[in-house]
């Protein structure tokens, strides 16, 4: 395969994922709130001075949220597209993936408190 043609793919790859990540801000509630979160803890970085060792686990905690939020959205159109009925083994999927979300904002929200904590008392 030529270099050009595997350039031009890569970017249009690129373009293709950013198109979706905004398509995920613009119609889930869910990432709208995690992204307006992700908007306070980056203010509170700057305006409590975090080090580059809290910034870097902010951005991760960050990361992992809005990443597994958007699996768990495309988990559940895709369960929504090939089985639009009730069906116990859909609900199953859409639990554990809802599940999988919770616990990474679980270990994001204590990264958070333990960033933050010392800095407020
Ligand atoms: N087709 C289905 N069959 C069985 N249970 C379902 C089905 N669809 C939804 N459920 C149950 O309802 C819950 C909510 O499903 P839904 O697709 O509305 O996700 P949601 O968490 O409300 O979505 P969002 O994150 O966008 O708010 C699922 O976790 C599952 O327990």
């Amino acid at each position: 395969m030529p270099k050009e043609s595997f350039i031009v793919n890569r970017i249009r790859s690129v373009g293709f994922a950013a198109k979706g990540a905004l398509l995920l801000i613009k119609t889930e509630p869910s990432i709208k709130i995690q992204v307006f979160i992700t908007v306070v803890v980056t203010a509170a970085g700057f305006y409590f001075n975090i080090s580059n060792i809290e910034w870097a686990l902010q951005t991760i905690a960050i990361a992992m949220v809005l990443g597994t939020e958007g699996m768990n959205t495309a988990v559940e159109k895709l369960a929504d597209f090939i089985h639009p009925e009730h069906d116990p083994k859909i609900g199953f999927i859409k639990d554990v993936s809802a599940g999988a979300v919770m616990l990474v904002s679980i270990a994001a929200s204590i990264v958070g408190l333990i960033i933050y904590i010392p800095k407020l008392l």
